[in-house]
């Protein structure tokens, strides 16, 4: 069914609120271009905590973690508990911890930021990689004599990297020739919105290494149902009674329609645009959209 415009008119917003108790926020694109709110997003969503309704912030950025998550909705206005928060740096950490069962000898080679560092240790998991520095420098002619593969490398877990390497793609590819080492991706998002303009994105980043391994990383954002039954094991939420709110059809607006939840809804402030979400061959189709996440105001 083509989804529906939400256009502003009370009635009709009203009704779509009142079908869920739950709401899962997607955040870039969304709520936010980078540290810039988006138009009226406190109001929008002090509106929907008046009615009651939970909110749950779901994002498949792993540059932070949900510790910093929560001090950046803080400086932001929009009061939030690091429960109430779910990253895609810290879905890998649990599927490390808790579904690989990472022996205690092994580790995992990172590619990303600080996010994905500090929700491994708060699983105790031992990596290396990420924001250390010396995975910066120019390779030189002794690292490529001298490389060894680490046999304590089990996992290869790449997400976003803004400073990603020649140097770390290199020791990934060497680490990824055994197949026993897993190679996981936080999220595979081709790209990022930001300022109103589209960026390479955390799959950009792992993208390399698949097209050198020939190995396909196991993605462990939206639209992971991984992600989902986590985040259902922790809220235990009525997935008919629950919206995930999206601009990306692909990833958030998936995620909710084969998670099975009650509904979807787009907003065209981020990623996918009206043209995408009408197109008969649309990925994933929303219940309905809006312009922006303030339209909900009415
Ligand atoms: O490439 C990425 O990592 C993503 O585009 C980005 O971080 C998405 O975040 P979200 O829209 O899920 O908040």
């Amino acid at each position: 069914m083509a989804p529906t415009k939400l256009t502003g008119k009370h009635a009709e917003i009203s009704a779509f609120i009142d079908r869920f108790d739950v709401f899962l926020f997607d955040c870039d694109g969304v709520l936010w271009h980078g540290n810039t709110l988006l138009h009226k997003t406190v109001e929008t969503l002090d509106m929907l905590r008046s009615k009651g309704k939970q909110i749950v912030f779901v994002t498949n950025n792993s540059t932070k973690s949900r510790r910093a998550y929560k001090k950046k909705l803080d400086g932001l206005g929009i009061p939030a508990e690091v429960d109430e928060i779910f990253c895609s740096a810290y879905s890998s950490a649990v599927y490390i911890k808790r579904v690989v069962k990472l022996p205690a000898d092994k580790k995992v080679y990172v590619i990303g930021e600080s996010g994905i560092e500090e929700e491994l240790r708060n699983e105790g998991v031992q990596y290396f990689g990420g924001t250390d520095p010396e995975e910066r420098i120019q390779m030189q002619e002794e690292d490529y004599t001298n490389f060894v593969p680490d046999p304590e490398v089990g996992v290869v877990l790449c997400g976003l990297d803004h400073y990603v390497s020649y140097r770390k793609y290199a020791k990934a590819f060497q680490y990824l020739q055994n197949p026993e080492t897993l190679f996981l991706a936080t999220n595979v998002d081709s790209t990022f919105p930001n300022k109103g303009k589209l960026f390479p994105g955390a799959g950009s980043i792992s993208a390399p290494l698949t097209y050198m391994t020939k190995r396909v990383p196991l993605s462990l954002g939206k639209p992971s149902q991984a992600m989902m039954d986590a985040i259902e094991g922790k809220f235990q939420f009525n997935r008919k009674r629950t919206c995930m709110v999206g601009d990306r059809l692909n990833t958030d607006i998936k995620f909710g329609v084969e998670g099975g939840l009650g509904g979807t809804l787009a907003v065209l402030t981020g990623v996918s645009t009206e043209e995408e979400i009408l197109s008969s061959d649309a990925i994933a189709v929303p219940d309905a959209y809006l312009d922006q996440l303030s339209d909900l105001l009415g």
